[in-house]
């Protein structure tokens, strides 16, 4: 598909990417409805959040009819129907909180559910492109793309807690769209030597990753962190790598062995993939080795551009050789929005993660978790760990160290101490 896109002789497009000019990643105009003969799922779907709360999740996917998957033919049909069975699934496993997991999923979720997957190209369980990139919609169609005029198409327990996150994130990757339709400029520049087309193309880079990290800060406002800690956040971990699911998850009539597949996660985002592909940012072996995993939770064709960056020539010396001063500057501002991206998104941990997991160990070590303490509810087994299940806090700093390294020699140690 992408082949041609390797080949130094034609120009690098983001065409056959699957990558829109407007919203980069994002799924342009998700459907909302699925052919009637789907309806069963969707009206379960729909409810998963209410049905998870009155308990009745499990009793109500167990009795759904089995559908075949053959009448889904486009791919926003397929990403519907994956973002539907994701959100199913996940409220499926975790209905019972992390003491009353199950260890299969019925045959008439599973089989339909691995189908879909199948065909897709993407693994069975809640991903990134499911609930980030495929499930909006407009509330007023001719309206903007923000806040207001959005809304979630399928949710989970977390209430608008749950929808600040999974729109915060959205906006986030809408933030980077001017980045992403600037990378052909710059890999094309490079090939054929032109200095200034990349200077100011990374301008351009730099400045929608400063807006991604304004978007980031949006999580603050639209995003409790004690409901984020105490109730949504098993809804996104997964049966990899989990304590409370140590054999991972059977999906009934696909396999008889269980499978294991790690947890919805912006690591799945294919965003800072290509930005750290483009700028040369080497990761280190374990983290590295996770980051890589994440690549086959994203549509096929998202991996293949990252991929694809990756075999180009390299953008840092061609910047090291060209000896121009704005040039430089440009990548270097790259390197430091990046790291402040970084940097932000570690604050954000801190304060939904680390600090509300301090509290609830508190809680518990004094015996008596209050009524009113929803964090006390939260999962133990996702204390110390990533929703990925990795080890969080060092391996983010690892991953921004190593994005340090990328810096131009000559200001490497300047930049440094200001980032
Ligand atoms: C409340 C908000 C957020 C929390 C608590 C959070 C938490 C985490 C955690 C725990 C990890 C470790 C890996 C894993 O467990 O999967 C991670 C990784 C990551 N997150 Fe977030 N995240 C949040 C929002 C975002 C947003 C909006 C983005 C933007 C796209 C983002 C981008 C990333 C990236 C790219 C990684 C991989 C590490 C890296 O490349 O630096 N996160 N996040």
């Amino acid at each position: 598909m992408a082949a041609a896109e390797s080949d130094s002789r034609s120009l690098f497009s983001l065409d056959s990417y699957h990558v829109s000019q407007e919203l980069g990643f994002i799924l342009p105009d998700p459907l909302e409805e699925l052919p009637p003969y789907y309806q069963p799922w969707m009206d379960i779907a729909l409810r998963v959040p209410e049905l998870v709360l009155s308990h009745e999740l499990r009793f109500h996917i167990n009795k759904m009819p089995l559908l075949s998957s053959q009448f889904l033919q486009k791919h926003r049909e397929l990403r519907l129907a994956h973002l539907a069975l994701s959100n199913m699934t996940m409220g499926y496993t975790w209905q019972g909180g992390e003491s009353n997991t199950v260890e299969k999923l019925p045959h008439n979720l599973a089989v339909p559910y691995w189908e879909v997957s199948q065909r897709l190209g993407l693994p069975p369980i809640l991903t990134h492109a499911d609930a980030v990139l495929a499930n909006w919609r407009k509330k007023d169609p001719d309206g903007p793309f923000d806040m207001e005029n959005l809304e979630l198409l399928l949710s989970l327990p977390g209430g608008d807690s749950m929808r600040g996150f999974f729109m915060v994130t959205l906006l986030v990757e809408l933030a980077a769209v001017p980045a992403l339709r600037n990378i052909p400029t710059v890999i094309n520049g490079v090939r054929c030597g032109d200095t200034e087309a990349v200077a100011r193309a990374l301008e351009e880079v730099s400045q929608s990753i400063e807006g991604m990290t304004d978007a980031l800060k949006l999580m603050h406002v639209y995003v409790e962190p004690s409901v984020f800690y105490g109730i949504m956040r098993i809804y996104l971990s997964g049966w990899k790598d989990n304590p409370s699911m140590p054999k991972g998850l059977i999906y009934e009539g696909v396999q008889p062995e269980p499978m294991e597949f790690s947890g919805g996660s912006a690591a799945q985002s294919s965003l800072l993939h290509c930005f750290d592909e483009l700028l040369g940012v080497k990761h280190e072996a374990k983290s590295g080795a996770f980051l890589t995993r994440m690549r086959n939770y994203m549509p096929p064709a998202h991996k293949q551009l990252i991929q694809d960056i990756s075999l180009q020539p390299s953008l840092k010396s061609f910047v090291h050789q060209q000896d121009s001063e704005r040039l430089n500057q440009a990548f270097q501002r790259c390197v430091t929005k990046l790291v402040a991206l970084r940097n932000y998104h570690i604050n954000i941990v801190s304060r939904f993660i680390t600090v509300p997991a301090a509290r609830a160990r508190q809680l518990r070590n004094q015996g008596q978790p209050s009524e009113g303490e929803m964090i006390s509810r939260a999962p133990a087994a996702l204390e110390e760990r990533g929703t990925g299940g990795s080890g969080i806090m060092i391996f983010l700093k690892t991953v921004r160290d190593q994005t340090k390294d990328a810096f131009l020699p000559e200001t490497s140690k300047e930049m440094k101490h200001h980032s």
